[in-house]
């Protein structure tokens, strides 16, 4: 990735290098109009349109660094998983599932610009249009599919469809791949001998299999939020600051205890500082760093946060309400030589012709929305279908994808299906009141029969797959080598797919839900429909975390339109 790296900076053209947020090691500000906290996908959207208005003076805080260039190559997706870049969360042991790993699954979080999408599969998609009627129906005015559907379109630049349901005008680009790899025609094949048809994964009742739309530029270049609504702006908006390795240790809360005024952070050289907000402080630190942060700073559950000696600002329910897609997956072999090597005849082939196996994201190109047995027939899917392999070797770090090791070897892939509408709700408690002691994070993966029976009609269906005639010319076969713990059971029957999903689960890097947004007259609520903490005045919350009910499908594309909306009503407020 260094190579990568330093070839891809040395090309202005091709990708941002040449704006990056450069460290500034003293603050000389005390005050601002707003701060943002995160540098995630919510927070530069915020910050971003925030700043259009020449007057308001706005400051960004973000615990990690700038993103390395090279993470914008579309193959090295995911190659800051497990390195400095990620917080590297662990869940506490699960009664239910992850069980081969001793109840404990990873949860990779981006510590850097650009958050956890800089670690992500840059796929967009934006779930049933029943999700959102459903957070209207809880109360929620303002936030039904034809509400939020405007705020989807306005972040938008699609360049292959010009339809009422999408924007072409927006600043994130969105493509399906010019370079669409013979595998992902295989499984588009394989997909419709099993009676799928093909989908827009934005429409309003995603149904079937698809090439899945990217947000990546013409240029093959993955495109996270600061690249889309910062960075063009940092020179010409001396309003605007992007303050990176600066880590926001709590919330500055007035002495009455029914606003906040500023916040408290640590800069890079250690020391500890305040800055103060004359209008807003606006938490896009994510599922866990936004809860984290409020429970910190007293807003949160009175019974964890006073055993603790966190004197209690409001008795809100953050850190409830925890819902995370949660998967599994069948691996299989194709007969196949492995051609996509990580080599510097690879990065140059990418830096001259933007082609080659850097310039794809590999079996991720294809994804699919369906319904299993366990939803009825007008509901929206329940299960998503990701394909990992077809990427250069070792581009993935280890953890997540089950070891690396350098091989011209036989293909080798996973079919992995997702429950995207789980029933089971977990929950991130504070773990003690320093603010660099993580707090505890309890999925509850699996708690329910029901978010096992649909994975494991996932693995049924992805076995199907693997045997069809599209994959069998291929040579595919099932890895059937000894699953710990499973191995009593007879392969590919129900038993053995049920035990697969307990003791081989993965978390689905989808969380939302901790700072849920509600009316008043909700208790569980934190935020209400203007994303303002209830009872706390100046204070919003404005990503993943406010999701009453997780979107089915992949998040960015739904964050983005909070974020949307959030800089809408704060504009509102403020004009
Ligand atoms: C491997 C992987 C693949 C994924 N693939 C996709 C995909 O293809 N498509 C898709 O739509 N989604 C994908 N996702 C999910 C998506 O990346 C997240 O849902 C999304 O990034 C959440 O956005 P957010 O703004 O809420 O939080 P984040 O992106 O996590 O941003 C929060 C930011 O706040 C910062 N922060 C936290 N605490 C503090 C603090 N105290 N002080 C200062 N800064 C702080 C963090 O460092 C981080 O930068 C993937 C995730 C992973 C891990």
């Amino acid at each position: 990735m260094i190579a990568a790296d330093i070839l891809i900076r040395s090309d202005c053209a091709l990708i941002d290098s040449c704006r990056r947020v450069v460290e500034q090691p003293h603050d000389d500000v005390d005050e601002v109009d707003f701060i943002v906290v995160g540098g995630g996908v919510a927070g530069p959207v915020v910050a971003g349109r925030l700043s259009e208005n020449p007057n308001w003076t706005v400051t960004l805080f973000e615990s990690g660094p700038e993103q390395p260039a090279a993470i914008d190559i579309p193959a090295l997706l995911s190659s800051a998983i497990a390195t400095k870049y990620d917080w590297q969360y662990i869940t506490t042991p699960q009664k239910h599932a992850c069980l081969a790993y001793g109840g404990v699954c990873g949860w990779p979080r981006g510590r850097l610009l650009g958050g956890t999408a800089s670690l992500s599969g840059s796929m967009y998609s934006r779930g049933h249009r029943d999700v959102y009627d459903g957070w209207l129906r809880d109360g929620n005015v303002g936030w039904g599919y034809d509400d939020v559907l405007p705020f989807f379109k306005m972040s938008e630049n699609n360049r292959d469809y010009n339809t009422e349901i999408h924007g072409t005008r927006g600043p994130m680009p969105v493509q399906k791949p010019t370079e669409i790899l013979p595998i992902a025609r295989t499984l588009m094949e394989a997909a419709r001998e099993l009676g799928y048809s093909e989908m827009d994964m934005s429409e309003p009742d995603p149904m079937g299999f698809s090439i899945a739309q990217l947000m990546i530029n013409s240029a093959k270049v993955r495109v996270t939020t600061p690249t889309a609504y910062l960075r063009p702006h940092l020179r010409s908006r001396g309003h605007l600051r992007v303050k990176t390795n600066r880590h926001v240790t709590r919330l500055l809360v007035a002495a009455d205890r029914r606003s906040v005024h500023g916040v408290e952070y640590v800069d890079s050289a250690n020391r500890t500082r305040r800055l103060m907000a004359r209008k807003e402080v606006i938490l896009c630190a994510g599922v866990i760093g936004s809860a984290h942060l409020l429970m910190l700073s007293g807003i949160g559950p009175a019974e964890d946060l006073r055993p603790l000696g966190v004197p209690v600002v409001q008795d809100l329910r953050v850190g409830h309400n925890l819902q995370h897609h949660v998967a599994s997956r069948l691996g299989f072999q194709l007969n196949v030589t492995h051609d996509r090597m990580l080599t510097y005849e690879a990065i140059g082939q990418y830096m001259k012709q933007r082609s080659g196996p850097l310039s794809t994201t590999g079996g991720l190109q294809v994804s699919a929305f369906l319904r299993s047995d366990r939803a009825g027939p007008t509901d929206p899917a329940d299960v998503q279908l990701f394909f990992d392999g077809f990427s250069p070797n070792c581009a993935y770090a280890q953890p997540v994808y089950g070891g690396c090791k350098a091989t011209t070897d036989l293909v080798r892939m996973n079919v992995r299906p997702v429950n995207v509408r789980p029933r089971s709700r977990g929950t991130i408690r504070l773990a003690s009141a320093d603010p660099f002691v993580r707090p505890r994070i309890d999925p509850n993966y699996l708690a329910t029969e029901e978010d096992a029976d649909v994975l494991v009609w996932g693995l049924r269906l992805a076995n199907d797959l693997v045997h069809t005639k599209a994959l069998q010319q291929l040579g595919a076969t099932v890895d059937r080598s000894p699953v710990d713990h499973c191995n009593k059971h007879t392969f590919a029957t129900d038993p053995y797919w049920r035990c697969l999903v307990r003791y081989h689960t993965r978390g689905e890097n989808h969380h939302a839900g901790t700072c849920k947004m509600g009316p008043a007259s909700d208790p569980t609520a934190v935020v209400d429909p203007e994303l303002r903490v209830h009872r706390v005045r100046g204070l919003r919350v404005a990503d993943a975390s406010v999701f009453p009910t997780q979107p089915n499908c992949n998040p960015i594309a739904p964050v983005i339109m909070v974020a949307e909306k959030a800089a809408k009503f704060i504009k509102n407020t403020w004009r």
